[in-house]
C-alpha cells in the first residue's frame, strides 16, 4: 500500500473512534496515539485499532495488550458494549482483512514498520511485540527491568541451611523474638517471613490487614541489627511507602512494635533513632516537571536495608525506578496485601510477585533453610517448585486484629463467597445497635446524608464530631494541639465511593454532604475555601510539598487573621500550607476506594452505585472493607451490584508474572 492508500483505509476506523470519543467511551488520547503512530508511516487500520486498544488498556492499568483479547472480544475489558466493539471491528474489516486468530494478528503486527518483534534487529520502534503481547516500549522496558532486578535479588547470595554460623545466629535471635510460636497451620509465619528475608537480598511479606506485617518487620530489623554488630551496627535503614499517610503509619507501627521488644533484644539495638519513613517520590528524589529521579542506576541510594510498605500501590514504572536506584548489596523488603486493588497507574506488580504466595511452592532448599533457621517444618502442602521469587515470599495468614465480622466479611469477599458476605452484612444490620458491620439500602442519596452527619446508631463517626471541635476553636489551648485533635476526629470516619461520577459517586456525594452539613449549621461556606473543608490533593506539587492523595483539613491560620491554612497529618507531626497556594485539590468528604489505600478509619462507609460494571470488582470491595478498623457500613441502592462485584475479579494484562518465572530473561 502507498502512504495515501494507508491514510484512506484508516478513515472509517478513525471516524468510528472519534464517534466513541465524542460519547466519552474512549479516551481522546487513544485516537491521538493511533494518529501519531500512523504519522510515522506505514500504519494499517488493523495496527491503528491495536493502538487504540493499547492506549485504552494503559488507562485501565494494563501494561500490554494480549493478542488473544484482540482476536477474541475485548469489549468487556474496554468497558465498551458489544455493539461499540462491533462498530470498530467493522470499520477495519470494511477496508482490510480481519485477522482470524492470534497467529494471524501476530504475523500482521510483526510486519508493521512501527513494531519491533522481540528477537529481530531493534530499530527503536515505539511498539513492541513480545510473544503474544503488544507493548508500548516504555512498559516493556519497565517490565523487563523489574523482572531482571527482582530475579537477581531473589537468586543472589542466599544463605544456605548449612551455613552454620549465620543460620545459627538467625535461629538464636528468632527464637528470642518469636517465643509464642504457632499462628496458623502449626506454623509461625511471622518467624518464617523474617528467616526468609534474612536469607538474601529480597524478602516479600504479604498478608491481609492486621496479619502482623509491621510487627514482623520490626522484629526483622532487630534481627538485622543483632546480626550486624549489635549496638555498633552501622546498618543504614530506610523506611518508605507510596503515600505520605502510609509512610507515617509505617513509622508509627514500627516504633510501637520496637518498643515492645524483649529486653535482651533491645540491649543489642543501636540507640540511634530510625529516620522518618518517606514517600517513594521523596526517597528517590523526585524532580518537578519530570518523571526522572535524582537517584537512579548511576546515583544509587545509600542504604543497606530498604523497607517499603503498601507495596500493592507501587506501579510498574515506580518499581523499575526503585529497583534501579537500589544497590545490589542492599536488602529490599516489600510489605503489602496482594489482594488489594492494584496501583492506579499501569501494572499489578505485587500481585504478580505474589502469584504463588497462597500455595507456598517452596523447594527443598527453602524448606531445609526454614527448618534450620526457625526450627519449623513447613507442612507438605506448601512444598513445590514455584520459582525464585516464591522462595523469598511469605504470606502471613492469621489476622491479629480482625477476628470478628469485619475480618469474616473481608475473607468471604476475597474468597468470592457472595452468599456468606451478604449473610454477615445482613446479620450485622439486624443485630444490636453498634454492630460492627451493617448494610443499608438507601432509596436516594439523601438517606446517606444522615450517616454522613452523625454516623449510625452505636457506631462512631459522622462529620459532626470534628466540625463541632472546629466550631469550639482552640480556646486558650495551643494551636497545634487543637489542630491535631481536630485531624484525629476527622480521621475516625470516612465515606468511600466505588466511582467518581454520578449521584452515588464522589462528586455528587461531596456536593450533597457539603450542603447537608451547611443546612445543619456545621459549616459556613463562603466561596471555595471555608473553615472545616477537607481536601484531597490531586496532583504532586513540589513547590508546596504536597502530593497526589494527601488529605488535609482547612482551618484558620493563627498568624494571619482571616487567612486559612490546610493541615496535613503525618503521624505525630502536622504540615500546613496556605490554602490559596493549593491549586489541585478536591473536597474530600467522600473519596474513592482507590485513593483510600494506605489509610484506615475507625468507621468506614462504602457506597456502591446503582449500576455495576467498570471498576466494580472483588478487589475494590475487599479494599474498601479493609479500610475499616472497627465499624463498616455498606450502602448500596442496588444489592445486585455487590453480588456482581464479588463475582468479578480484576485481571491486569502483564507479562511480568511469566517473565519472573522464566529462566531465560529477555534483554
Ligand atoms: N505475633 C503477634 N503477637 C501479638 N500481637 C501481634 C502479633 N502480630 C501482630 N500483633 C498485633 O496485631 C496488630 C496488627 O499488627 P500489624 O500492625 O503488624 O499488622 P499489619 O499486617 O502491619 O497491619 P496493616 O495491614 O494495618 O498494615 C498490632 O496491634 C500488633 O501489635
Amino acid at each position: 500500500m502507498t502512504p495515501d492508500s494507508f491514510a484512506q483505509s484508516s478513515v472509517p476506523l478513525l471516524a468510528a473512534v472519534d464517534a466513541l470519543t465524542e460519547n466519552g467511551r474512549l479516551r481522546r488520547l487513544s485516537g491521538a496515539f493511533a494518529r501519531f503512530i500512523a504519522s510515522l508511516g506505514g500504519a494499517s487500520p488493523q495496527l491503528m485499532l491495536a493502538c487504540v486498544l493499547l492506549s485504552e488498556l494503559e488507562g485501565r492499568g494494563h501494561s500490554c495488550l494480549l493478542l488473544a483479547e484482540l482476536a477474541g472480544d475485548p469489549a468487556p475489558l474496554l468497558g465498551l458494549d458489544g455493539e461499540e466493539w462491533t462498530a470498530l471491528r467493522a470499520a477495519v474489516a470494511a477496508v482490510a482483512p480481519w485477522p482470524r486468530n492470534v497467529a494471524a494478528w501476530r504475523k500482521l503486527l510483526a510486519e508493521c514498520e512501527q513494531v519491533w518483534p522481540v528477537g529481530d534487529l531493534d530499530f527503536q520502534q515505539p511498539l513492541i511485540l513480545d510473544g503474544e503481547r503488544l507493548y508500548l516500549r516504555r512498559y516493556w522496558r519497565d517490565e523487563t527491568q523489574v523482572a531482571h532486578a527482582v530475579r537477581a535479588r531473589a537468586l543472589g547470595g542466599l544463605l544456605a541451611s548449612d551455613a552454620d554460623d549465620q543460620t545459627g545466629a538467625v535461629r538464636h535471635w528468632l527464637d528470642l523474638l518469636f517465643p509464642a510460636g504457632q499462628q496458623a497451620d502449626g506454623v509461625d509465619w511471622q518467624k518464617t517471613a523474617c528467616a526468609v528475608a534474612m536469607r538474601g537480598k529480597l524478602g516479600i511479606i504479604t498478608g491481609g490487614p492486621g496479619t502482623g506485617k509491621t510487627y514482623a518487620v520490626a522484629r526483622l530489623l532487630a534481627l538485622l541489627f543483632a546480626t550486624s554488630g549489635g549496638q555498633q551496627s552501622g546498618l543504614r535503614v530506610a523506611l518508605a511507602a507510596p503515600t505520605g499517610k502510609a509512610a507515617a503509619r509505617l513509622k508509627q507501627s514500627i516504633d510501637v512494635a520496637l518498643a515492645g521488644l524483649d529486653q535482651r533484644v533491645l540491649a543489642v539495638m543501636p540507640q540511634r533513632e530510625l529516620g522518618a519513613a518517606r514517600t517513594l517520590h521523596s526517597l528517590l528524589g523526585a524532580r518537578p516537571d519530570t518523571r526522572a529521579f535524582r537517584h537512579h542506576a548511576g546515583n544509587q541510594l545509600e542504604v543497606d536495608v530498604l523497607i517499603v510498605d503498601e507495596a500493592s500501590m507501587i506501579h510498574l514504572e515506580m518499581m523499575a525506578a526503585l529497583l534501579a536506584a537500589l544497590p545490589s548489596s542492599a536488602r529490599l523488603i516489600l510489605l503489602g496485601d496482594k489482594d488489594q486493588l492494584a496501583s492506579v497507574e499501569a501494572g499489578a506488580v505485587l500481585g504478580d510477585l505474589c502469584h504463588h504466595a497462597e500455595a507456598g511452592g517452596y523447594d527443598a532448599e527453602t524448606l531445609s533453610y526454614v527448618q534450620a533457621s526457625t526450627g519449623q517444618q513447613l507442612p507438605q502442602h506448601y512444598a513445590g517448585r514455584a520459582g525464585p521469587i516464591a522462595q523469598q515470599t511469605v504470606m502471613l495468614r492469621k489476622s491479629m486484629r480482625f477476628g470478628g465480622p469485619i475480618g469474616q466479611l473481608a475473607l468471604a469477599v476475597n474468597g468470592g463467597d457472595a452468599a456468606s458476605a451478604v449473610r454477615i452484612l445482613r446479620a450485622g444490620s439486624g443485630g444490636e445497635d453498634g454492630a460492627k458491620v451493617a448494610w443499608t439500602d438507601p432509596a436516594a442519596p439523601r438517606d446517606l446524608l444522615q450517616l454522613a452527619l452523625a454516623g449510625r446508631e452505636g457506631a462512631p463517626g459522622g462529620y459532626r464530631d470534628y466540625l463541632r471541635l472546629v466550631a469550639q476553636g482552640q480556646g486558650d489551648g495551643e494551636h497545634l494541639a487543637w489542630v491535631q485533635t481536630v485531624l484525629k476526629a476527622f480521621e475516625t470516619f470516612r465515606i468511600l465511593c466505588a466511582v467518581r461520577d454520578g449521584e452515588w459517586g464522589v462528586s455528587g456525594l461531596n456536593d450533597a454532604i457539603e450542603k447537608q452539613l451547611q443546612a445543619a449549621g456545621l459549616l459556613r461556606r463562603s466561596g471555595e475555601w471555608y473553615v472545616g473543608r477537607p481536601v484531597m490533593v490531586t496532583r504532586n506539587d513540589y513547590g508546596t510539598g504536597v502530593f497526589n492523595g494527601d488529605i488535609g483539613l482547612t482551618l484558620p491560620d493563627p498568624a494571619r487573621p482571616g487567612a486559612l491554612r490546610v493541615y496535613f497529618s503525618e503521624g505525630d507531626t502536622v504540615r500546613s500550607v496556605l490554602a490559596t497556594r493549593l491549586r489541585n485539590v478536591d473536597t474530600a468528604f467522600a473519596m474513592t476506594v482507590h485513593k483510600s489505600q494506605g489509610s484506615e478509619f475507625r468507621h468506614t462507609v462504602l457506597v456502591l452505585p446503582k449500576e455495576g460494571g467498570g471498576v466494580l470488582a472483588r478487589e475494590l470491595i475487599y479494599t474498601g472493607i479493609t479500610r475499616a478498623r472497627e465499624f463498616f457500613t455498606l450502602l448500596t441502592p442496588n444489592g445486585q451490584v455487590l453480588l456482581e462485584a464479588i463475582a468479578q475479579r480484576t485481571q491486569r494484562a502483564s507479562g511480568l508474572r511469566e517473565l519472573l518465572e522464566s529462566s531465560q530473561l529477555r534483554s
